[in-house]
């Protein structure tokens, strides 16, 4: 990717969301599914917790990856839909769950960056083998179109908002 792609990026002011997560360990009969399969709204997610696995990732091949967070420093970043979107599908937005398996209670941190202005595909990355895949969107907007009902049942739902 040349200059210009960065230069988008750099221009484009960012917001950053801290969630913290409680995952109870299951109880008796209680289900074990601690978040449902999802794909991030967001341009990047980094994630940390406190050694307790049960993170599962997709693919783009179909296979699952269960995340080992074997050291205290350990953390994973996952690319989000609005990158997916901004790279022209050349970088995957994973789904990902979290299935709780052991007696130990899970906390997990996930820092979101989310750009405050429009993001729209480089020129570079769009050509004869990848033609544009996305419309220049606004990613805050993304966020809004995930809460109706439309944005919540769609399969994927950046491409139902921004696709071309
Ligand atoms: O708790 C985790 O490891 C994952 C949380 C997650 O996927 C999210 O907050 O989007
Ligand atoms: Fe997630």
């Amino acid at each position: 990717m040349g200059w210009r792609s960065t230069m988008i990026l750099t221009r484009t002011q960012i917001t950053y969301l801290l969630r913290v997560l409680k995952n109870r360990s299951p109880k008796g009969d209680e289900p074990n599914l601690g978040f449902v399969t999802h794909t991030d709204k967001s341009f990047t997610t980094i994630l940390h917790q406190n050694q307790i696995n049960g993170l599962e990732i997709d693919t783009r091949d179909g296979q699952k990856i269960n995340v080992d967070f074997s050291s205290p420093s350990s953390f994973v970043v996952i690319a989000g839909d609005a990158f997916m979107a901004w790279s022209n599908d050349r970088i995957h937005s994973p789904s990902h769950r979290v299935i709780m398996k052991g007696e130990v209670d899970r906390y997990s941190l996930a820092l979101f960056s989310f750009g405050n202005g429009i993001v729209e595909v480089p020129e570079e990355l769009v050509d004869d083998k990848h033609p544009l895949q996305y419309k220049p969107f606004e990613h805050l907007g993304l966020l809004r179109f995930f809460r109706t009902d439309e944005g919540y049942k769609a399969k994927c739902p950046i491409k139902a908002y921004c696709g071309v």
